[in-house]
């Protein structure tokens, strides 16, 4: 559980997190819910897909949604952007109702299936087109936007290609920008990486971590967690159609709102010299959660953060030969929380 911790507060005053403008505060609501649900069930015949789910989602954050095969995620998902009906509860999505303002929520969110179905004969320019004007962007508004979203997703050289030549990662390229047309303030992407080229998923975190910092929700679906683990604020790990927080289920008794676990990124620092890292790591409270041989662990909340700890061991004479984010603890947080589940 080294991975994902409660965010505590800086120590020393050089070691305060969350100072840096823009970043996002996971451990709290932000300055607006994006998404709530509350004691929302939905059963395929008598199979509960999803059973008094309770979550709440900070705006302007990213949250990764995990779990395992048929925990249920794709049916939330779904159920947030208003294409299937909750059996019970209530879901507010950017302040609207999936139930009784469907068409509203369309406009208000972007929808990225795991598989996007095209028309195939159409080219790539005619579907985001076709999809612009059903959100109700003007000819006008859709011609100047459908090449900028071409672009973003790498994809203008196709702009006049039918869907039918594209390859499946392109495909989900083409997702993407659908999802992404009409501006939406909320993302639902049910495994977006999927597919997708290296450069691709960099690019897609780079926009989605963009977009955020302009006040976009996004809720990102994903079996590949050390993709997340670069990518997300905080997660929502499902089981059996449950939140599971903190390694427990929700139970049935009330209201307690899953939040995202926020994801604090260990860092792993080694320097020239040992003894001079840990004296300054000593001295300025630098609050390290590990030695591991000869490089020291901390928790780090945002690349901000990261700037001022190297910044700070500089400046005091440390000389650092590396310092660089640990990968592969969201999986072992995951595995830990989620076997006791199955
Ligand atoms: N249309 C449907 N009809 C019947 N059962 C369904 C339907 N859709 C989903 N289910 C069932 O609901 C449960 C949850 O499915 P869901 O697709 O939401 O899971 P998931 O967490 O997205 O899984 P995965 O990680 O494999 O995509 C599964 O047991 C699935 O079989």
């Amino acid at each position: 559980m080294e991975h994902v911790a409660a965010s505590q507060p800086g120590v020393l005053g050089a070691f305060s997190p969350g100072q840096s403008p823009g970043a996002a505060q996971p451990t709290t609501a932000g300055p607006h819910e994006a998404i709530t649900v509350r004691g929302v069930s939905r059963f395929f015949g008598t199979h509960p897909a999803v059973q008094n789910l309770d979550l709440s989602v900070p705006g302007g954050t990213i949250t990764g949604l995990v779990g395992p095969n048929g925990a249920g995620k794709t049916t939330l998902l779904l159920m947030l952007a208003a294409l299937l009906a909750p059996d019970s509860g209530t879901i507010r999505v950017a302040g609207l109702d999936p139930v009784t303002q469907a068409r509203e929520v369309h406009r208000a969110v972007g929808w990225m299936p795991d598989a996007f179905g095209t028309w195939d004969s159409l080219t790539c320019t005619e579907i985001l087109t076709t999809f612009a004007s059903a959100q109700g962007m003007s000819s006008a508004e859709a011609t100047a936007q459908v090449p900028r979203m071409l672009a973003t997703v790498h994809l203008e050289d196709m702009a006049r290609t039918p869907a039918r030549v594209l390859s499946r990662g392109q495909k989900q390229r083409l997702g993407l920008a659908r999802a992404l047309v009409h501006s939406p303030q909320v993302l639902l992407l049910d495994e977006p990486a999927a597919g997708m080229d290296p450069r691709s998923r960099a690019d897609l975190r780079v926009m989605l971590r963009d977009l955020t910092s302009a006040g976009t929700t996004v809720l990102v679906s994903s079996h590949i967690l050390g993709e997340l683990e670069e990518m997300v604020d905080g997660i929502v790990v499902m089981a059996r159609g449950r939140a599971v927080t903190s390694g427990r289920p929700q139970d049935d008794q009330g209201p307690s709102p899953a939040s995202p676990v926020p994801v604090l990124r260990t860092w792993a620092l080694r320097a020239l010299d040992h003894s001079r890292l840990t004296q300054w790591a000593r001295e300025s409270g630098l609050p390290v959660t590990a030695w591991q041989e000869d490089q020291l662990r901390v928790e780090v909340p945002d690349d901000a953060e990261a700037a001022r700890i190297l910044r700070h061991a500089l400046e005091a004479g440390v000389e650092v030969v590396s310092f660089a984010p640990v990968t592969g603890t969201l999986e072992e947080t995951y595995l830990a929380m989620e076997g006791e589940r199955r």
